[in-house]
């Protein structure tokens, strides 16, 4: 990169090293042209007009690539399934998300690029879940220039990694509730769990499909999971009865018919949670804080079932980082902390 004063018309193709202001009296004084800005032939015209002669630019070596066009090669490399790329300015180039969905991050990859000096790749939160037209991620390089090899290592980078920003549309899933509890089977108490539940899998596309009561009867609870089974349901969400009190049979029932992928959960409220599956079927043991908290580990782990994911052990575990609620008045989830680790 060298730095050189000539004539405008000689200068297309370069790069302006600093802003140009233009001073219309009593109308405007403000930036013509912006540093970095390069140059084509209908500003050569402009330049004269504003008493320009001579201007300073970068001379871009063979071997050095734009910013802006280093921030489209970014763009490129960064954008997957569901998002798009926005022109650059100032090399800065946005994604933005093409449908509503799960925000999929390849952190790895991620990582990867960041470690260049000069690169520059910021994301929302891995498995936020975001709407269509929403930024999801933004990509620039620092200097007004950058190498070529550098850029190239950026897109050997993008091969190896696949997607690296990508947008999972949520399924439109059939779920089945099975709702426990004696004292609610019984009518003692009025059920507060269904329509808690009816929100959060309509929110996100999905369909409640069947509801089933059942008392604290460890059999009831296993038929009525492989009802569900039968009927289709893509998930099911068994609630209450998750602890340890001696009527809290739930995880039993879960456990005779499920493969169940863990038991207790690293996020406060939801330590009682269980993830176990049958075949591809996803059966979820929801504990009583599902209910009467607004937000619980149902609220992370829901929108990844709900997007196609298959949850592992190590997916609970991770959730520890960041999985402690404040419990702010009033709520700002997703807007905090919790399950952003
Ligand atoms: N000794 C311990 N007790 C508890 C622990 C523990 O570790 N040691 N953990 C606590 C945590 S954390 C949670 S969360 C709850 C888990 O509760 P359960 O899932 O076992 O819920 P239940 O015992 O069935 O019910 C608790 C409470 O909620 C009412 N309930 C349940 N389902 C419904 C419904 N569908 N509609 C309305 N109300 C419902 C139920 O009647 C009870 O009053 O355990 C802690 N305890
Ligand atoms: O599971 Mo309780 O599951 O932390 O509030």
């Amino acid at each position: 990169m060298e730095t050189q004063k000539i004539r405008i018309e000689d200068g297309v193709g370069m790069v302006l090293c600093h802003d140009i202001t233009e001073i219309l009296p009593g109308e405007k004084k403000g930036r013509a042209f912006q540093k970095g800005h390069k140059i084509c032939e209908g500003d050569i015209q402009k330049l004269r007009s504003l008493g320009k002669n001579h201007i300073f630019v970068l001379k871009i070596e063979e071997d050095e690539v734009h910013e802006d066009d280093a921030g489209i090669i970014l763009g490129n490399v960064l954008a997957g399934k569901n998002v798009e790329i926005t022109p650059p300015y100032e090399s800065r180039v946005n994604l933005i998300a093409t449908a509503d969905g799960l925000l999929k991050i390849n952190t790895k990859a991620l990582y990867e690029l960041n470690s260049f000096d000069d690169v520059v790749a910021s994301t929302l939160s891995n498995y936020s879940t975001v709407r269509k037209g929403e930024m999801v991620a933004g990509t620039k390089v620092v200097p007004l220039v950058i190498k070529k090899e550098i850029m190239e290592q950026v897109k050997e980078i993008g091969k190896g990694a696949g997607a690296i920003v990508s947008v999972l549309p949520f399924r439109p899933v059939k779920v089945g509730l099975i709702i426990t509890g004696t004292e609610v089977f019984k009518g003692i108490i009025k059920d507060a769990f269904r329509p808690v539940l009816t929100e959060k899998v309509e929110a996100l596309g999905g369909q409640v499909v069947n509801v089933e009561y059942t008392p604290d009867d460890e059999e009831r609870i296993k038929e009525k999971i492989k009802e569900n089974v039968r009927l289709g349901c893509d998930i099911i969400l068994v609630s209450g009865g998750m602890s340890v009190d001696p009527d809290d049979v739930t995880p039993k029932a879960i456990r005779s018919v499920a493969e169940v992928v863990k038991y207790g959960s690293p996020v406060l409220p939801g330590a009682m949670f269980m993830m176990s599956y049958i075949g591809d079927v996803a059966v979820i043991g929801i504990p009583a804080c599902g209910m009467y908290t607004k937000v619980t580990v149902l609220d992370l782990i829901y929108p990844r079932v709900a997007a196609g994911e298959i949850i592992t052990k190590k997916d609970i575990i991770s959730l520890a980082n960041g999985g402690l609620c404040r419990k702010c008045d009033p709520c700002r989830f997703p807007n905090c902390s919790f399950g952003r680790g």
